[in-house]
């Protein structure tokens, strides 16, 4: 069957009273992004607390559902027939072609519900729901009513036009990107970070991220494999600016001058720091990382205070009570795992002490970096003035 309309559901945002236009329109700002994926040409607006997608040309459903499935925000995807207000013959003729052609020859228990927001219209919802029912029932062989339970809802909403629609797909929920601020997502290479900038977007804040890489010691691959999984990220979040910086002067200078177990604790500290320098830069509201309670050394109680410690702005972290494999379970729903499992080194693993502090101090860890006070300001700010600004769009 040929569907001419989406109309698209939405949660949390139908909620938001005299700010609700706002959420709608990013609603239908990420849609026409999302759809920016499939080829075809498409409508996309609003009305009467309705977001509709109308296809214009020929399309492929199964890519159009895909791409709408990303957008935060809607709960609900509906295939709908789209007719005119032709009278009620007509009205009875397209339900029951819609249902042959949707339930065929099965049995069946279903329930008609009509909504009649134009209130001109010659029947009552009630009246429209027997007369569709009966004329349902002496068609299709197999159907029979069920109005407590049924198997099939089928949905005739009586507007300006008319629409008809039985099949609610889920959508992903969440609240529309861009509604709730923007935030500066520390994305490495790994399966955690894309994760945790995943699950933010979902509620509603733009991405924005930065990669701390290590030239010579990390690979052009390496960083290509970052951009890949922020193209990923992108497809639901929308476009990033992704910050690469060259940390490898950071990160030489630290080694040298600062004790290897705490060399893992330091990076991190500056990498929070430079993160925190573009997050301010481009107006976010906070930093994200992929840490989780005690999966390395560095992600200890004590060495997630001892990174928190440098930054003003809040950190969040959205998969800190996650076990591994739920985290790789999202992963693997969102697409980034196959490339964030990609053998590319990473920064931090290049200079990674054999026995890392676990229970660092913020104390011993200040009196390391004091050695490094002669150089690292000036480091930092070759780093940042160095670094490489990129879009990345998904589609
Ligand atoms: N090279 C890097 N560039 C940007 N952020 C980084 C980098 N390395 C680590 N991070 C940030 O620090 C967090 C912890 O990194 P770490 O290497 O300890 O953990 P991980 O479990 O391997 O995380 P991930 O899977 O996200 O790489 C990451 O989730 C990421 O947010």
């Amino acid at each position: 069957m040929t569907f001419q309309t989406f109309l698209l559901k939405y949660g949390e945002i139908g909620i938001k009273g005299k700010n609700r236009y706002l959420f709608e329109d990013a609603l239908v700002r990420q849609i026409k992004y999302s759809l920016k994926g499939v080829e075809g040409k498409f409508n996309v607006y609003k009305s009467q607390a309705r977001i509709y997608v109308d296809c214009l040309s020929e399309y492929d459903y199964e890519d159009v559902v895909e791409h709408l499935k990303r957008v935060f925000g809607l709960v609900g995807i509906c295939p709908v027939v789209r007719l005119e207000d032709e009278g009620f013959d007509r009205l009875k003729e397209e339900v029951v072609a819609y249902m042959k052609e949707m339930y065929g020859e099965k049995d069946f228990t279903f329930k008609i519900e009509a909504r009649r927001a134009k209130k001109s219209y010659p029947k009552n919802s009630m009246e429209i729901n027997c007369d569709l029912g009966e004329a349902v029932l002496e068609n299709l062989k197999g159907s029979s009513v069920d109005v407590h339970k049924p198997e099939v809802l089928v949905n005739v909403e009586v507007r300006n036009e008319i629409y008809i629609y039985s099949q609610i797909i889920p959508g992903p929920g969440g609240m529309p990107v861009g509604t709730n601020g923007g935030a500066m997502l520390l994305l490495s290479g790994g399966i955690d970070s894309p994760v945790a900038g995943y699950m933010i977007s979902k509620r509603g804040v733009k991405l924005h991220a930065t990669y701390f890489h290590a030239p010579p010691y990390t690979s052009e691959r390496a960083k290509q494999k970052v951009v890949d999984l922020a193209k990923i990220v992108a497809r639901y979040s929308g476009p990033i600016e992704l910050n690469v910086v060259n940390f490898t002067d950071i990160q030489l200078y630290i080694y040298d001058k600062c004790p290897h177990d705490e060399l893992t604790i330091i990076m991190r500290r500056y990498m929070m720091k430079i993160a925190e320098h573009f997050a301010l830069e481009s107006g976010c509201l906070g930093l994200i990382t992929g840490e989780s309670i005690g999966q390395v050394a560095s992600q200890t109680m004590q060495s997630l205070a001892a990174t928190n410690e440098v930054c003003t702005l809040p950190v969040y972290r959205p998969v800190i009570g996650f076990d591994k494999q739920e985290i790789v379970d999202i992963a693997e729903k969102i697409d980034t795992y196959e490339t964030s499992i990609l053998p590319f080194e990473d920064c931090c693993t290049i200079f990674v002490a054999k026995h890392p502090v676990t229970k660092p101090s913020v104390k011993r860890i200040k009196k390391s970096e004091e050695n490094l006070q002669d150089k690292i300001e000036e480091l930092m700010k070759e780093a940042i003035e160095s670094t490489e600004k990129i879009t990345v769009r998904a589609f």
